[in-house]
């Protein structure tokens, strides 16, 4: 009994949460999945379709889904919505240009039923450039404080040091716990 009941537990432990990282393209989506696995900034091209891999934190499994977001791809991220509990969504903090087009996706996703018990963490990437937008301003212009019913989280990062990603994956590890 007590065999079967550690075995329960060590199944419970190393359950895997399905992630799905979007955004628009450009916006470095590919890059920090590989900064989560590898610690390595990778060549990266376009995304057509998906990457997914393995990302564990201590002992919480999180399966990643990076998902192309060209314009002619966001059409397919519903695709990806099952059972997904985190919702990254990837900024390309330099991209004043095309945060109502992010805005316009952030609140789609939210309204679709498949997401409705979905976290989501909000990467504001590229901080490293000078002309970066700050998470307060990119806060705002998301009206992030209007989401009322998924938790949310705003974390500014790097892809290419990895500064900042830490950070978002432990707000993520504590919604696991916190759920
Ligand atoms: N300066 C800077 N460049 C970055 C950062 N993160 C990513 N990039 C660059 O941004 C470009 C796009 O990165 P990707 O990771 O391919 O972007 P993506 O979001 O996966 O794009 P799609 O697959 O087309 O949706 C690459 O040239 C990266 O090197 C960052 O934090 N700072
Ligand atoms: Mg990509």
């Amino acid at each position: 009994m007590g065999l079967l009941i550690a075995k329960l537990m060590s199944i419970f432990a190393n359950q895997e949460h399905k992630v799905i990282i979007v955004g628009l393209d450009n916006a470095g989506k590919t890059t920090i999945l590989y900064q989560f696995l590898m610690n390595e900034v990778v060549h990266t091209s376009p995304t057509i379709g998906s990457n997914v891999e393995e990302i564990v934190l201590q002992k919480t499994h999180f399966l990643m889904w990076d998902i192309g977001g060209q314009e002619a791809l966001r059409s397919t991220w519903n695709t990806y919505y099952s059972n997904t509990e985190f919702i990254i969504l990837v900024i390309d903090s330099t991209d004043r240009d095309r945060l109502l087009t992010t805005r316009e996706e952030l609140y789609r996703m939210l309204a679709h039923e498949a997401l409705r018990d979905a976290s989501v963490l909000i990467f504001a990437n590229k901080q490293d450039m000078k002309d970066s937008m700050t998470t307060v301003e990119i806060s705002q212009l998301l009206t992030l404080s209007a989401i009322k019913d998924h938790p949310w989280h705003i974390q500014g990062c790097c892809a290419l040091t990895g500064e900042g990603l830490p950070a978002g994956l432990q707000w993520m590890q504590s919604q696991t716990t916190a759920n």
